[in-house]
């Protein structure tokens, strides 16, 4: 069982960019999920629905945490974020800026919560002012950060998913992931 403040990278995966089988793509509506992720943890993940998920149509995606970007098919005039540099750049903010964010997300069966279904739950690095259940979410994961653990705490387990918050951002910064920021997956909500 995993303690907290286990000493971790800053990064994940190679510096050039995503490696084989990334850049993964996935899509589906935002689902319920337990209410656990903002209640519990004070770290919301919009959950949507497992099928589907395959690598080259046959295998399944192995359980754990990645990072990549998520689209959301929400008008740019709802993505409201509270924060002064956001409101301070808010006319220099495209339409389709303001529907692509970065995200961290967990695949599997949430061993610390003993799951009995598997769930693909996804964080975006963003403050929203409500709730975006029903929304269609597309994804566009870049690396693979760590499997699932159990923990000795709910502590420790907030303690790490902030830490993978951070190295999902690190990561994403450089040279050879920025620019799937642009992937025109990602706001293709047509089909
Ligand atoms: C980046 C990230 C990493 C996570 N890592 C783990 C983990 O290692 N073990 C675990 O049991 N749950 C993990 N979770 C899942 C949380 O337990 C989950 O988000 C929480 O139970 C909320 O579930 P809900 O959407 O059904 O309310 C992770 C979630 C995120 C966003
Ligand atoms: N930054 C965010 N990342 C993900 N979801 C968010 C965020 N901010 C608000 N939400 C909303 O919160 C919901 C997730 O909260 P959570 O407590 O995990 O509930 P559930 O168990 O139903 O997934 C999402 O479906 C979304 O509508
Ligand atoms: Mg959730």
């Amino acid at each position: 069982m995993r303690a907290p403040a286990t000493e971790r990278p800053l990064t994940a995966g190679p510096t050039e960019g995503p490696e084989d089988p990334f850049p993964l793509r996935l899509s589906g509506p935002v689902i319920k999920g337990f209410g656990r992720g903002s209640k519990e943890l004070q770290i919301p993940t919009a959950n949507i629905p497992i099928d589907g998920l395959r690598v080259g149509g046959c295998e399944t995606v192995e359980s754990g945490v990645y990072y990549g970007y998520a689209g959301l098919d929400i008008p740019a005039t709802t993505d409201d974020d509270e924060s002064p540099a956001a409101t301070a750049t808010a006319t220099a903010t495209t339409a389709t800026d303001s529907k692509v964010f970065p995200m961290v997300m967990s695949i599997g069966w949430n061993p610390f919560y003993k799951n009995s279904v598997r769930s693909v739950e996804v964080h975006i690095i963003h403050t929203f002012s409500k709730d975006f259940y029903g929304v269609r979410m597309n994804l566009v994961i870049l690396g693979f950060i760590r499997p699932e653990f159990d923990y000795v705490s709910k502590e420790a387990l907030i303690e790490d998913i902030k830490m993978d918050i951070r190295v999902g951002e690190k990561s994403l910064q450089r040279e050879g992931y920025r620019k799937y920021r642009n992937d025109p997956y990602l706001t293709n909500f047509e089909c």
